[in-house]
């Protein structure tokens, strides 16, 4: 008989040459650089293209890349509509998900049927510029406020900081974004990617992938997660409430946001590089409570039930330091992880095969015949 283990937990669903998740030593690299070793000396667009084109790049192809990413800052007129039409108190991923679901509609690149490779990485390109203006118009739509100017001297973390803010972005919120970006980008089968690559294996298009994996990462248990750190923080309030509200919450068996991962049970290795900034953050602004809370809940979960801090734990802290709404965190999330999802359904369509696992079926174990309706 077929093993079975209850959501796909240690099983292997395809081979990929992207991310190395190594959950036991807790370890993460893409294409064979550790992230500690990308997050020092390369940006997220660099990171972008060794996902994408599965090398780093000299400067001639960092700077072609940049280019071609710069060059999709652009969005159909029929999507800006839709931007500013939409719901001004929507979830932002809801709109994310239906941006993502109508930027096909718009792209004739976006073909069912057997991939056209050369097509689907021009996709790729689009998705990963164009998911960061969705998220950023949409925000200033639902102020009231135009979008900024687009422009083309800035980065992709530069960028996004640009729009959503509309004020020159400082050096240094730039290079944070940047490394959050680059340690967000990829993550071997988490449910999202997982997601797209269901979707695209059935020869749908990129673009239903993206929707797809948007939709999926949505949720708490997944990207989510973050933007419940700072409610959780936020509903703390007080270092000294700490304690009491992570008993309780044990003792309901309820989660705490941001603490354990399916794959990393000792450490994730994004959690220091995010603490380290979130520290240095809370540290400046003089609001070290944050951070203080913090610990003190990663501490206990570490005492209690031999959990740790995932991605989602500090990045939430940082980003919040950042002035940046939590309604956007899990936006964010996607923007960097568009990079990873597209390049994993383009890993899938070069040797594509359909998803189709079984289910262990639990219901009667005989069949009846259908009694009329009278007797039933
Ligand atoms: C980018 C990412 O997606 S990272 C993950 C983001 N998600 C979160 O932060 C949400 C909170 N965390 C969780 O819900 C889980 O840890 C998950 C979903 C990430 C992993 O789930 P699983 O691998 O199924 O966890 P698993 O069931 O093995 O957990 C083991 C035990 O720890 C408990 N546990 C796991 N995470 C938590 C948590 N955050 N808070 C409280 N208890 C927890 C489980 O309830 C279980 O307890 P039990 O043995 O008493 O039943
Ligand atoms: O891998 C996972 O299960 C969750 C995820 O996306 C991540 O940690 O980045």
């Amino acid at each position: 008989m077929t093993e079975y283990s209850k959501g796909l937990a240690g099983v292997i669903a395809n081979e990929s040459a992207l991310s190395e998740v190594r959950g036991e030593e807790g370890k993460l690299s893409y294409v064979g650089y550790e992230i500690d070793e990308l997050v020092a000396h390369c940006s997220y667009e660099e990171v972008v293209h060794l996902l994408h084109r599965g090398k780093l790049p000299n400067q001639a192809e960092a700077e072609e890349f940049e280019k071609a990413l710069r060059a999709e800052r652009s969005l159909p007129d029929g999507v800006l509509t839709y931007l500013k039409t939409a719901p001004k108190d929507a979830n932002p991923m809801d709109v994310l998900r239906t941006g993502v679901s109508m930027l096909g509609l718009y792209d004739d690149r976006a073909e069912i049927g057997e991939p056209h490779l050369e097509k689907l990485s021009a996709c790729a390109i689009s998705l990963v510029s164009k998911v960061s203006l969705i998220v950023a118009a949409y925000h200033r739509f639902r102020q009231g406020l135009e979008l900024p100017e687009i422009r083309k001297d800035l980065s992709e973390a530069g960028h996004f900081l640009w729009l959503i803010t509309g004020e020159e972005p400082s050096e240094r919120a730039t290079k944070i974004l940047d490394v959050a970006l680059t340690l967000h980008a990829d993550h071997g089968m988490n449910a999202s990617t997982f997601s797209a690559r269901v979707t695209v294996a059935t020869l749908s298009d990129i673009y239903s992938g993206i929707t797809s994996a948007v939709g999926t990462l949505k949720g708490p248990l997944h990207g989510g997660a973050n933007e419940g750190v700072i409610q959780m923080l936020l509903e703390i309030g007080e270092l000294e409430n700490v304690d009491a509200y992570v008993e309780g919450k044990l003792e309901r068996k309820e989660k705490i946001m941001g603490i354990g991962h399916r794959v990393y049970r000792k450490l994730d290795p994004r959690a220091p590089h995010l603490r380290r900034l979130a520290i240095e953050l809370t540290d400046e602004l003089g609001e070290p409570k944050w951070i203080q809370m913090s610990e003190r809940i990663a501490e206990l979960m570490f005492e209690k039930k031999g959990l740790t801090a995932n991605v989602d734990f500090y990045s939430a802290t940082v980003y919040y330091s950042l002035g940046i709404p939590t309604d956007l965190f899990t936006p964010i999330f996607a923007i960097a992880r568009t990079s990873g999802w597209t390049a994993q359904v383009l890993e899938q369509l070069r040797d594509n095969r359909l998803y189709r696992p079984l289910t262990l079926y639990v219901g009667p174990s005989e069949t009846r015949p259908v009694p009329p309706i009278e007797e039933r």
